[in-house]
């Protein structure tokens, strides 16, 4: 068990990794693997955001949003399955026993760390990297800084009743009534999709004028058309909010106005790094306006300092394959110091797990960019599965080789993995376009796209290759 009980008051470590989350862990790991002596510590112990209050509760909630709608959607197929009844207690227990398992076995990985190499506290920096952990101070060659994001709620809710984030809303021990989501974001519309298909009563309101965050904007428009369908999406609006009887009213003015009541809000309006009260100014590293250390993103080192950064604390790409990338990455140079390496960085990859899923990839697309756009609403496979929504637009550069992707379509996350790999292995349009596609696949959807790059960049289309394709794709 990790030990607060420890009786030293001076631990001597070689690499102090201040987080067990996701990227605090592996940054521990691979610290550990290149042979240094290393301490892990946490306030808590209690399990990863993403296995407690993130990406497997989130999803879990949308595993039982998808199988409602399913069965909504069935009279399409003249299917009829009767009246659906939503067991809201039932869903959100199951919501809660597999998220606690999945926060099991992140807690058994963190029992099979050594004893003596955990400490339960808040770390703060003393001075360079010595640390104080309640009474105990934390002697390290180097330090590793993986203390994760926050919820912020902004003043205009933070002293109403029924406020949720998403550190609470998946203690819920019923669906809500109704449920105002502040904030479009990832975190925002897979809720504010998965509740309302649950049966709930939802409105999502942002102050910006964009959906998750997709920078492209065809893409963005064509999801917020798609959203829209199922609960209203009130974008660049001004939100002022009140405690009334029980419930919460709302009003908002700017690109629309009115007034609502709701029995819930959930205040999804980003995650700023957890940094507060952990001491920076003690260390001497530099700090940006917002207070977050300026730091090498191939290294993970801030400045010259034997000081690292990993996972969302770094404010970069909060999302969960980065931070596992960045702990390894930290934890490796924090045990190599001062001797510290430079590594790669795979291609940018986020995925909302919207229906459909939007993800953008690789990088935006700027004035010189060649495009290509995969239009589903006439796509074969998905016409069959009712599902002939959204957009893929891919990016190349002049000779036709893929630098970026922003998609809202069926299959979305799947798309994303095959356009992030193609990158990676830096493939041209022709060469993605002459790997054997499968008939009739949503894979075929992305032909399209790929043959108005090719027709581009007068990339050679051998005359041994169809040019034409098959009904429906
Ligand atoms: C609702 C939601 C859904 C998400 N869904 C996805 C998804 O589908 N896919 C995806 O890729 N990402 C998703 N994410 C993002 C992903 O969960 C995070 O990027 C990831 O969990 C960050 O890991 P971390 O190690 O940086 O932070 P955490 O896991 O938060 O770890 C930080 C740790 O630091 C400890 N700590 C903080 N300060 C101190 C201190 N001073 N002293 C000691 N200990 C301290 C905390 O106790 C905590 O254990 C989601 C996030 C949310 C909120
Ligand atoms: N699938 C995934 O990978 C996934 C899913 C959920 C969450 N996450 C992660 O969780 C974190 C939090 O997600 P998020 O969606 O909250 O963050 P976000 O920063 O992406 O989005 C926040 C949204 O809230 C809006 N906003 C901010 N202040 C506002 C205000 N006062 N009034 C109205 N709107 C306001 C912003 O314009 C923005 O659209 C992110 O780091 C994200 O990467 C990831």
């Amino acid at each position: 068990m990790p030990s607060d009980q420890n009786p030293r008051t001076d631990i001597e470590c070689e690499v102090a990794v201040i987080g067990a989350g996701t990227a605090g862990l592996a940054a521990e790991r691979s610290a550990r693997r290149a042979g240094a002596k290393t301490l892990l510590i946490d306030e808590r112990f209690a399990g990863t955001t993403c296995a407690s209050v993130g990406c497997m509760p989130s999803k879990l909630l949308i595993a039982a949003a998808k199988v409602a709608h399913s069965i909504a959607a069935a009279p399409q197929f003249g299917i009829y399955p009767g009246n659906l009844a939503i067991d809201g207690k039932a869903v959100m227990h199951r919501v809660r026993t597999l998220r606690d398992e999945f926060v099991a076995s992140v807690l058994k990985s963190i029992d099979e760390i050594p004893d003596d190499t955990k400490l339960m506290g808040k770390a703060t920096f003393a001075s360079g990297s010595n640390l104080r952990v309640g009474d105990k101070t934390v002697r390290a060659k180097s330090v590793v800084i993986a203390t994760g994001s926050k919820s912020s709620i902004p003043k205009t809710f933070d002293r109403l009743d029924n406020i949720l984030t998403n550190e609470t809303i998946f203690e819920l021990e019923d669906l809500p009534s109704s449920l105002a989501v502040i904030g479009a974001g990832p975190l925002g519309l897979e809720l504010a999709q998965a509740f309302s298909r649950l049966g709930v009563e939802v409105m999502v309101f942002d102050e910006g004028k964009t959906v998750s965050a997709l920078k492209d904007e065809d893409v963005a428009e064509s999801l917020h058309a798609l959203l829209e369908q199922e609960f209203p999406i009130r974008l660049s609006v001004d939100i002022d909010a009140s405690s009334s009887d029980g419930a919460i009213e709302l009003s908002w003015s700017g690109a629309s106005q009115g007034k609502m009541r709701f029995t819930h809000v959930l205040v999804a309006t980003g995650r700023p790094p957890n940094l507060d009260g952990l001491g920076l100014d003690n260390t001497g590293i530099e700090l940006d306006e917002h207070g977050t250390p300026l730091f090498d993103r191939q290294t993970m080192r801030c400045g010259k300092s034997s000081i690292f950064l990993a996972g969302d604390s770094d404010a970069q790409v909060p999302i969960l394959h980065e931070a596992s990338a960045e702990g390894a990455i930290a934890g490796n140079n924090a045990a190599r110091f001062p001797e510290v390496r430079p590594s790669k960085r795979s291609t940018p990859l986020a995925i909302t797990f919207t229906d459909p899923p939007s993800a953008s990839i690789g990088v935006p697309a700027d004035e010189d960019a060649i495009t290509g756009v995969s239009d589903f609403s006439d796509q074969g496979r998905a016409k069959v599965e009712g599902r002939n929504v959204g957009m893929i637009r891919l990016y190349a550069d002049n000779e036709g080789r893929l630098t970026g992707a922003t998609l809202a379509a069926p299959e979305g996350e799947h798309f994303a993995h095959m356009i992030a790999w193609a990158i990676e292995d830096r493939l041209t349009a022709m060469q993605l376009l002459d790997k054997p596609f499968y008939h009739p696949t949503y894979e075929e959807g992305l032909r399209s796209a790929l043959k108005q790059i090719c027709d581009q960049t007068r990339l050679p289309f051998g005359q041994d290759r169809d040019a034409g394709s098959a009904p429906g794709v």
